[in-house]
């Protein structure tokens, strides 16, 4: 096989307090013409993709980008191009939206779109829209089960958390017990409960997913049809590019930082996380590893969707 040109492009997702993001149609007399987008366009030579993507907003749209953060880097092989998508959350702009290049734009809701065909490469991702900054680990097996069951209703009394049930103390009966005294606490909108095991003894759970260790991932041949999300812990490119493969929702990578539940393997550090997401994977990925709110925008610009907590949550 030959090697393809790499065409780069810088992508906005421009988003209201209330989540709404805005899509625009891609004008006629471009490849895939009518279908939906988010604003942006490639990178002329030199330009790094921050600065292609405040000059492709005001040429498509007339406003200026006030804050940007770097959210997913993505590959993806039309028969046209070779691109590799920079996607950026733009949460501030000056200036009213224009449509310059005749574009029709629809402000939507995560996974209640109206418009549609929407860019191929744009489908998985619109999944990582709906997700939460932090991806929360159970600490029962620390702080004790009626400690864990108070400090979770809190967590969905605050809003849309998303919780990852992952208690390896507890055998079979004993999680699934737990599980479904959890899943009997309101969840808001948003609020996910995702399961940890073997999958086999989780499939009946009234879960919204499953988080896969590494190994697991390893292991399958493709994405689990019983779960709606499913993720999946991961180290290295190869468990990187194996979620990719298999089409996962969202990956958590680390450990980033020094962590006390690993004391013998060296860190990633924040260079090499960064190197790893920017190779582009089509789903978000939480740093994991010394994680807190108070890693959170480090995270965020090094392209993590946010942060995978353990005990810190719950302190
Ligand atoms: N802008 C944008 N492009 C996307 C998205 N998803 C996706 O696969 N692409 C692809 C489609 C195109 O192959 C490429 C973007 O090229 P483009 O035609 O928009 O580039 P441009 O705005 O610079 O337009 P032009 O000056 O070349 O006419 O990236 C997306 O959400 N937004
Ligand atoms: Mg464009």
């Amino acid at each position: 096989m030959t090697s393809r040109k790499i065409t780069r492009v810088a992508a906005a997702i421009l988003i209201q307090p209330d989540g709404q993001f805005l899509l625009a149609s891609r004008p006629i007399g471009k490849p895939y013409a009518g279908y939906w987008e988010f604003p942006g366009g490639k990178l002329e030579a030199g330009e790094a993709a921050i600065d292609a993507l405040a000059r492709e907003l005001h040429e498509e749209l007339g406003i200026e980008v006030k804050q940007a953060t770097p959210w997913l880097c993505q590959r993806f092989d039309y028969p046209h191009a070779l691109v590799e998508l920079s996607f950026f959350k733009v949460t501030a702009w000056e200036g009213d939206l224009h449509a310059r290049e005749g574009q029709l734009f629809a402000w939507q809701k995560p996974m209640q779109l109206t418009v549609s065909p929407i860019l191929p490469a744009n489908g998985p991702i619109l999944r990582g829209l709906a997700m939460n900054e932090t991806l929360l680990f159970s600490p029962a097996g620390l702080i004790g089960e009626a400690d864990f069951l108070e400090r979770a209703k809190l967590h969905w009394q605050a809003g849309p958390a998303w919780l990852v049930l992952r208690e390896p103390q507890l055998d079979t009966q004993q999680y699934r017990q737990l599980c479904l005294k959890l899943a009997q606490i309101p969840r808001p909108h948003g609020g996910m409960l995702i399961g940890h095991g073997e999958l086999s003894t989780l499939v009946d759970l009234p879960l919204d997913g499953v988080h896969l260790t590494s190994r697991q991932l390893m292991a399958l041949q493709q994405r689990p049809a019983q779960f709606n999300w499913v993720g999946a812990s991961t180290h290295n490119e190869s468990e990187l590019a194996q979620a990719n493969r298999l089409g996962l929702d969202y990956t958590v990578l680390g450990h980033v930082c020094a962590s006390a539940s690993h004391p013998d393997q060296a860190p990633l550090g924040w260079t090499q996380f960064a190197d790893l997401l920017a190779q582009g994977w089509s789903s978000p990925c939480f740093a994991i590893g010394g994680q807190s709110m108070a890693t959170l925008a480090q995270a965020q610009a090094a392209g993590a969707q946010g942060v995978a907590i353990l005990s810190a949550a719950w302190r």
